[in-house]
């Protein structure tokens, strides 16, 4: 009843009491923010940022010296130069000629003497794409515009 008494009037004597009080200066390290250097002063246990080690031969730069993407950009600048120069390998949208087969030159060849031709055959066996080399034959025979042609009735030809 005394320590109850005790404890009302403001003496803390009571164990709880002091218990209580005590954990103050000890609960400050949870607060601590890494932004506040002045907390960490006399904290010997704040882990230091290490400097990031490269392994050996990796350092970034080429035997010359030159730091390594500089060096990839003039040698490959050197490169397309050499390329364009000796106009051996040159980027190009164009897509490769095609090679027709022996039917198929055949067939283009009869077109260019201006014989009439049908020519027919199985899906997949190359009658569009000599169709296109035709195609290509007459506008480089015929320059002017709209002198050639194209008509087509049914199937996938009418798309092309
Ligand atoms: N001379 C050729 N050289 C290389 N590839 C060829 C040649 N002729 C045809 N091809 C290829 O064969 C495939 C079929 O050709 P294409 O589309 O011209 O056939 P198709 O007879 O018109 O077919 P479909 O009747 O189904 O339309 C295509 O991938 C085409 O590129």
């Amino acid at each position: 009843m005394k320590a109850i008494e005790d404890a009302l009037n403001g003496n803390t004597t009571v164990a709880t009491a002091s218990k209580a009080s005590q954990p103050l200066a000890e609960s400050r390290s949870f607060n601590k923010r890494p932004s506040d250097p002045a907390l960490f002063e006399q904290d010997d246990a704040v882990p230091q940022k290490k400097k990031r080690q490269l392994p050996p031969g990796w350092s970034g730069e080429t035997q010359d010296g030159i730091p390594m993407s500089k060096s990839m950009t003039v040698n490959m600048k050197s490169q397309v130069r050499t390329l364009s120069q000796t106009g051996s390998l040159v980027a190009t949208k164009r897509p490769a000629g095609v090679f027709l087969s022996q039917e198929q030159s055949q067939i283009l060849r009869l077109v260019e003497e201006g014989t009439s031709v049908f020519y027919t055959g199985s899906a997949g066996t190359g009658k569009s794409v000599l169709l296109r080399e035709i195609i290509k034959s007459m506008k480089k025979k015929h320059k002017a515009v709209d002198a050639v042609a194209i008509t087509a009735s049914t199937g996938d030809i009418v798309f092309d």
